[in-house]
């Protein structure tokens, strides 16, 4: 099975990380994610990223790194997740698609129910922050 790319935004204020609960209309329902989503034909990471965000939250913002992927196998499906550190350039935050969004410190961050694909990326950005729970 081929994995579907699916970008996710890290974006940090200080010592905290924008975390989104996804819509309990959706798959995955109620679980925590970086926001973001799949990567459309002809577009680079970076396109999906600022689009995504805009889509997501209204606001404009810059890609400015790669944190690492991690590949999840959901039975029906394979995600290959790719986490890009991004920072909010202008626009207040609207929650259009989520359940909820919330700004966590780094130390809560292993605490949250995250979709499981992204369990590895959690513990890739404590590792880039040098932050041991
Ligand atoms: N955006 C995002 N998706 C994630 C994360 N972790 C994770 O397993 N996923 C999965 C859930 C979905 O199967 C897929 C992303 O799909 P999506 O529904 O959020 O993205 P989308 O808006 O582009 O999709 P669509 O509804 O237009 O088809 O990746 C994450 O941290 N962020």
């Amino acid at each position: 099975m081929k994995a579907i790319p699916v970008c996710a935004a890290i974006i940090r204020k200080g010592d905290r990380i924008l975390v989104a609960q996804r819509n309990h209309h959706d798959e995955l329902g109620l679980k925590w994610e970086f926001p973001g989503g799949k990567l459309e034909p002809n577009e680079t990471a970076e396109e999906c990223m600022v689009r995504e965000l805009f889509e997501e939250f209204g606001i404009q913002s810059k890609v400015k790194g790669f944190l690492g992927e991690n590949t999840h196998d959901y039975g029906n499906k394979k995600v290959c997740l790719k986490a890009y550190f991004v920072e909010h350039l202008s626009g207040e935050f609207q929650i259009r698609v989520h359940q909820s969004v919330k700004w966590v410190h780094y130390s809560e961050l292993k605490d949250l129910d995250w979709a499981p694909a992204d369990i590895k990326l959690v513990e890739l950005l404590l590792d880039h922050y040098g932050y041991r729970s």
